[in-house]
């Protein structure tokens, strides 16, 4: 219906079949990422609460902080939309921890968080993992001897190794490695082009099924699972040693407990190396650049690490120790929102934000990239300042506002995980390298953003510290 529900929140106007997802696409054209397009929407109706019908699936944008709080932690927010595009994406069903909700979701997602707990992860053992691809990244860096660098690949194939050890019990062959790496990045740019969160028009596969990136995502969907697959079979045959994810699960299977099968074990492995890889290399990524920009944040960082650890390997605990660093990657969190639009969360039940009527099934988006330059939060937002996160009494202040990993029953769970590997491999990294740019060029500061944010691809010379 282009009829919209009493007091529905203020949005463009609603026409057969594609209700406003015209005007949604070609904003977006315009600006580049939907993200801003909605956000450009939303000024435009001057509301912290855009209504969008997109096809014939209503969507509601939310703003402010209080108002994302509410979807972060009131109940019936707490469902995932099934469409056709979020089957797609989880191999046809609704399984695994990403898009999937109610009781299996809850089982599921706390059977993952424990394992990863007892795995070790959040405790010493996934340190002395992290630990240890630091200095494979260093190995890397010093055999570059000076030669420029994208240092995005090392960080991928890095995080790709610890997420695969967490699931699989071993760091993955080289040649499999690059090859899924290959096989996300092809994932997320097949995303884009199949119009990210928001494309509700699923007939447009039947017309143009190659154009539209269907048929991709769903080629490089099944070459992952090729990929998980083999290493269940190889836990099967019991070739892995050491205790797992796999294994854990497995021993499950094998206990015929309900809901526990080889599809959602697949499906649970592609939500991992899904949300976990790109999201953490990325905001690395980010901070060597930002880095690589600003000499003075980059000496000063320096000198924190070196008059606080010296020589030391950087821990977890040291976090707290190191004010000045620790500012500055809040401030990239902030800054940079790898994932600046927040959801999609389905409503379960008819319910209101802010006064407007949000009917049962709708399906929210939380703009965070927005409320991360709320200058009723932020001051200067739009300048990247460490100091905004330092107290005068030495302690960290702020943080409160930032929601780097959302809030709530969904919030992610592997955040100990990738902040943990962030900071240690940052600090590893600066310790032992200046970084700086090819022949004082700087490169663009400006993100790409599509499902999540990216660096523009960028080149560094590493140069050690000391010659050791
Ligand atoms: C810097 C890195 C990361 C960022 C910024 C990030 C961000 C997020 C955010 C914002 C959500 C919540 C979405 C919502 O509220 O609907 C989420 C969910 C999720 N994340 Fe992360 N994440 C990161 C790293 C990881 C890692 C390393 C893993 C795996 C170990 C992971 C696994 C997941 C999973 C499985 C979910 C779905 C949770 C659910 O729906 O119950 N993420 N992530």
């Amino acid at each position: 219906s282009v009829l919209k529900p009493k007091n529905y929140p203020p949005g463009p106007n609603w026409i057969p079949y594609f209700g406003c997802s015209n005007v949604v696409n070609d904003l977006t054209k315009k600006y580049g990422s939907q993200w801003k397009a909605l956000s450009v929407l939303a000024k435009s109706f001057s509301t912290s609460v855009l209504g969008l019908k997109m096809g014939t699936e209503m969507v509601v944008v939310v703003y402010g902080e209080k108002n994302i709080r509410q979807i972060f932690t009131d109940k019936e927010f707490e469902g995932r939309p099934d469409n056709f595009f979020i089957r797609l994406r989880c191999l046809g069903k609704r399984l695994g921890i990403t898009f999937a909700d109610g009781p299996m979701w809850r089982e599921q997602r706390l059977f993952a968080v424990k394992q990863l707990r007892s795995g070790g992860f959040g405790k010493s053992q996934m340190e002395k993992e992290i630990q240890q691809e630091m200095m494979y990244i260093l190995r890397y860096l010093k055999r570059l001897r000076g030669y420029p660098c994208d240092p995005q690949h090392v960080l991928a194939t890095s995080v790709m190794n610890i997420l695969w050890t967490y699931i699989a019990g071993e760091r993955i062959e080289e040649n499999r490695l690059k090859h899924l790496l290959d096989l996300l990045s092809a994932r997320s740019k097949a995303f884009s082009i199949a119009g990210g969160l928001l494309n509700q028009v699923p007939w447009c596969r039947f017309i143009f099924p190659e154009m539209s990136g269907y048929s991709l995502i769903q080629s490089i969907n099944e070459q992952i699972s090729a990929i998980i697959e083999e290493h269940i079979e190889k836990h099967k045959k019991r070739l892995v040693d050491g205790n797992d994810f796999m294994y854990s699960f497995i021993e499950e299977i094998e206990n015929k407990r309900e809901g526990f099968t080889e599809e959602q074990l697949k499906t649970i492995c592609l939500d991992i190396l899904i949300a976990g890889s790109q999201t953490t290399s990325n905001v690395l990524g980010f901070a060597l650049l930002t880095v690589l920009r600003n000499k003075v944040m980059q000496q000063k960082i320096y000198d924190e690490i070196n008059q606080i650890l010296g020589d030391a390997t950087p821990t977890w605990t040291d976090m707290s120790r190191l004010l000045y660093t620790n500012a500055f990657i809040q401030e990239i969190y902030r800054y940079y929102t790898i994932v600046p639009l927040m959801g999609p969360r389905r409503t379960l039940d008819d319910t209101y934000i802010d006064g407007y009527f949000i009917p049962k099934e709708t399906t929210v988006l939380m703009a965070v990239g927005d409320l991360h330059v709320d200058p009723r939060i932020w001051c200067e937002p739009r300048k990247f300042k460490p100091e905004r996160f330092i107290d005068p009494r030495g302690t960290l202040k702020n943080v409160e506002h930032l929601y780097p990993f959302g809030l709530g029953r969904r919030r992610c769970p592997g955040d100990t995980l990738a902040k943990s590997f962030i900071f240690i491999v940052f600090v590893g990294i600066l310790q032992k390298f200046k970084v700086d740019p090819i022949e004082g060029v700087f490169p663009s500061a400006e993100p790409i953003i599509g499902l999540i944010s990216a660096p523009k691809p960028y080149s560094a010379v590493f140069t050690p510290r000391r010659n050791e």
